[in-house]
């Protein structure tokens, strides 16, 4: 049930957002129109809808409008209807004959990019592509201008699929439902789509996607991992640390509105009509769009073979064929045409007679009571699609059928065949042999499983109607927004740069512990497949500045092994602890082993063995390994097939290698990683800083810390070891001393100085990517990390507004010192781009 809750005391407002609004207008003179019903079942799904919400329809209107004075009086006159035109004029064509209807109407029925002219391709591929945006863009125009703050704006079908992202990147407010009236095709199929990423990517802005049946959310999720590499799970998908909800919406018919119309005298009337006209033979019924995809070829050639077997049949029935003409502009549509005219030619020669033609092929639309008619005189209906979202044409034959109790063969490719797959008879329209007999079936059922079959489909098609459509999909939104607004809630605030720069000023002994993957390192594109991690060299000038700092430490805590910091940090003034502080050092010295000293180690081989047996059976993985632990990585495998072969690999880890072993094993996203117990960032980072402090020979404590990285759950200890620090203000040097008493066996002088002395305000730990986190606060990417740290570096400068090279670096050479200019004036010329100039403490 929908409640209507709405803070305006009023009914709530639905924007309708589809290509094509309820009514076409045709031209019919100078300044004036004639208002048609649009054909197709999302007009018709939708109009059932309609009538709880307070609903506005945006949409095309059916026709091109230069004229100003012209498109004022044809939007006056939707108005009346609720419903706003979008003029598309110029970029209709490139927009809906082709892109839409030419390469996403394909692709989404799995028939492929078209292949002709493969010559033009590009060129044509582009333009359309681009018409498809700036249509999509023309949808937002119009919305923008007639939303009111709290509408839910509800777009349809594969024509606006970048329009949920222009709608919340114009505001994020607007709740934004999606839904998809054709199938989503099979991840195989989808892949081949240029711009296939882009798609996907738009879509998942919206709050709330959905489709008709579970194999098309199916498609979409498994889609959604292969190409994004993002996760599909029962609530939706997960991308950039939200979750969008995908869910299952199957479309109905208004059931009552075919039942009362079958009542009216002027159908009965009609009803009788057809019935002298027929008499003595049994009614077939297709009702299709002349489209590819509703298999009207194949259901010709099935009843071609029916008759040919069995030619008792032959003057005893008729086919009646309303073929509604559509896209007629789309080449592939007009050539579909004559490929069905031949094919009735053919037939009607066969096995027609002076007096009787086995097929009515009629390339018209009918009026609706024309067509209730049809419906209910009808023995048997039969649909054939190859493919096809719904088809609500089966359902409004069953809603007709109430006297007759006919017979629907319904294709097992059509949204319907899920549905009404108990009561109708499903066939594979590819399967000519197959429809033949069902048609022979059909037309010799007895009448008492007519009628329970019947049954079955009637009561489906009345208690699943488009009402209850259109309010499941409504609550479901409301649902998602109010899940989704709580989840923000508690999503930890984004980091406050400035407030980090000025605290950085003000202290006097700074430390910034930086994580090295996901958060220094370069960003990967799609095809580097680059297995050594590398820092990314935006970073170079601004770390070596923040090392050479006097008043500032850096750490860099990493799982990755000895030999990857020292290739990337080797020549910074900087402390590394690889393995995730089993061993640290400073870059002036020895790389010293921390690690607990009784460490067991002898699961390795055997988990190598087992790590091996399953890179040679998944192809793209890899194996790395470090001192203290190993990592099989399948970020470059397929997704599912790595995700499946990792819960195998780990029911083998637990079976045998490690059942008894002190390891942890933590299964990332695309890896199961195997590591000495106890190895932890939180863990090791109090003897990293005791190490620090005493060899630096520190007399001021640190006042400072900044904690950053994109680290497993496991690890983000690191941040809450802080707080506790926060609350008693005091590491001591003898804490170091106790906590490591692991195997580095120097005596070290004691100090009672406290190391600490962090206030609250001056600790900022942040996690970089990740929606759920212990840190204080999260950093959306890296680059929001290198921005960050190269203002730091320049921090300093501006307070004193005396830059000078020796106090942030001393220069090994004068090269180094050339080098170092450089980089001051190209972080100056930054900066001033970026405008971040007074805040700073100027
Ligand atoms: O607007 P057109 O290009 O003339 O096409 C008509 C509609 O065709 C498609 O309809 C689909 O929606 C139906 C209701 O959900 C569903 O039952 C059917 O299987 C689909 O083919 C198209 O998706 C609509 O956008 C068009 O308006
Ligand atoms: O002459 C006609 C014949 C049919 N329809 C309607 O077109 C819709 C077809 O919807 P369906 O879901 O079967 O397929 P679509 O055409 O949307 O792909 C149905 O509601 C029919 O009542 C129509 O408007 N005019």
């Amino acid at each position: 049930m929908m409640h209507y809750d709405d803070a305006r005391g009023e009914r709530p407002r639905l924007l309708v957002v589809a290509n094509r609004l309820p009514v076409s207008a045709k031209r019919t003179g100078e300044n004036s129109w004639s208002l048609e019903m649009s054909p197709g079942g999302l007009v018709s799904g939708l109009l059932g809808v309609t009538s709880q919400l307070d609903t506005k329809w945006v949409g095309w209107p059916g026709v091109d409008v230069y004229n100003e004075v012209e498109k004022n009086a044809l939007t006056k006159s939707l108005a009346e209807m609720k419903c706003i035109p979008v003029f598309l004029n110029g970029v209709f064509d490139q927009y809906y004959n082709g892109y839409c209807n030419g390469i996403l109407w394909p692709i989404l029925h799995h028939m492929g990019l078209p292949q002709e002219d493969q010559h033009d391709t590009n060129q044509t591929f582009e333009t359309q592509y681009d018409a498809y945006k700036k249509a999509n863009r023309m949808f937002l125009d119009v919305i923008i201008q007639n939303y009111e703050e709290g509408d839910t704006v509800w777009c349809h079908d594969y024509h606006l699929m970048f329009l949920p992202q222009y709608l919340k990147e114009h505001n994020n407010k607007i709740k934004v439902g999606w839904f998809l009236h054709s199938p989503f095709p099979s991840s195989e199929v989808y892949k081949t789509l240029p711009s296939r990423s882009e798609l996907l990517r738009a879509v998942l802005t919206a709050d709330l996607l959905g489709f008709h049946t579970y194999d098309f959310v199916r498609h979409f999720l498994s889609t959604c991992t292969r190409i994004l590499g993002v996760e599909g799970t029962h609530e939706g998908v997960v991308y950039q640390g939200r979750v969008t909800r995908v869910a299952v919406f199957p479309i109905g018919i208004d059931p009552d509105r075919f039942i009362r119309t079958c009542k009216l005298p002027e159908v009965t009337q009609k009803m009788n009509e057809l019935k002298e006209r027929f008499a003595g033979k049994k009614v077939i019924l297709g009702v299709d769009r002349l489209d590819m995809i509703k298999g009207i070829p194949q259901k010709y050639l099935a009843f071609e073979k029916f008759l040919e077997e069995n030619p008792y049949w032959r003057d005893k029935v008729v086919l009646v064929q309303i073929a509604v003409p559509t896209r007629n502009d789309v080449p592939e549509y007009r050539k579909l045409k004559s490929q069905v005219h031949g094919l009735v030619g053919r037939i009607n020669g066969r096995f027609g007679s002076v007096s009787s033609l086995p097929i009515h092929h009629l390339d018209c639309s009918v009026d609706f009571n024309y067509l209730c008619a049809l419906y209910a005189i009808a023995d048997v209906m039969l649909v054939t699609s190859l493919r096809d979202g719904m088809n609500l044409v089966s359902y409004e034959f069953v809603a007709c059928q109430e006297a007759k109790k006919g017979v629907l063969v319904l294709s097992e490719f059509a949204g319907a065949g899920q549905s009404l797959g108990v009561g109708a008879l499903l066939v594979n329209p590819w399967d000519v042999t197959e429809v033949s007999s069902a048609i022979k079936d059909a037309l010799n059922m007895p009448a008492e499983e007519r009628e329970t079959r019947h049954r079955f489909n009637f009561q489906y098609v009345y208690t699943h109607s488009a009402k209850k459509w259109g309010s499941d999909f409504m609550s479901e939104l409301n649902g998602a927004i109010a899940e989704s607004e709580m989840q923000i809630r508690n999503i930890p605030h984004g980091l406050p740069q400035q407030d980090v720069i000025q605290r950085y000023s003000q202290s006097n002994n700074r430390l910034i512990i930086l994580g090295f993957c996901g958060t220094l390192t370069e960003q990967k594109n799609s095809r580097s497949k680059e297995m050594d991690l590398k820092l990314n060299p935006e970073l170079k000038g601004t770390l070596k500045a923040l090392c050479n700092d006097p008043k500032t430490t850096v750490v860099v805590l990493s799982r990755s092994d000895k030999d990857i910091l020292d290739k990337n940090f080797g020549g910074y003034n900087i402390w590394l602890a690889a393995e995730n502080g089993m061993f640290e050092k400073h870059t002036n010295g020895e790389w010293v082993k921390s690690m607990p000293q009784n460490m067991n180690l002898d699961w390795v081989d055997s988990v190598k063995n087992v790590f091996k047996y399953f890179t040679d059976r998944t192809p793209r993985s890899f194996v790395k390994s470090s001192e203290t632990s190993l990592v099989w990585n399948y970020e470059y495998a397929d997704v599912e097939f790595g995700r499946a072969q990792a819960g195998d690999l780990l029911q083998y880890l637990w079976a045998g290698p490690i059942s008894n072993a002190s390891v942890d094993v933590v299964r990332g996203n695309h890896s199961v990683e195997v590591h000495a117990i106890g190895e932890t960032k939180g863990a090791a980072i109090g003897r990293i800083l005791g190490e620090i402090v005493y060899r630096k020979s520190m007399t001021t404590p640190i006042d400072f810390v900044f904690c950053s990285g994109y680290f497993l759950e496991k690890d983000e200890d690191i941040y809450t070891f802080f707080e506790s620090k926060i609350l008693s203000s005091k590491l001591s040097h003898e804490t170091r001393s106790k906590s490591s008493s692991c195997n580095n066996s120097r005596k070290k002088k004691k100090i009672s100085m406290n190391v600490l002395d962090l206030k609250k305000e001056n600790y900022f730990s942040a996690a970089v990517g990740q929606a759920r986190t212990k840190a204080r606060y999260v950093i959306d990417s890296s680059l929001d990390v290198v921005d960050l740290l190269h203002k730091l570096a320049v921090a300093d400068t501006t307070m004193t507004d005396s830059f000078s090279d020796s106090e942030l670096y001393e220069p090994r050479n004068e090269n180094e010192n050339a080098n170092l200019k450089r980089w001051i004036n190209s972080v100056r010329r930054r900066k001033m781009e970026i405008g971040d100039t007074g805040q700073i403490g100027m």
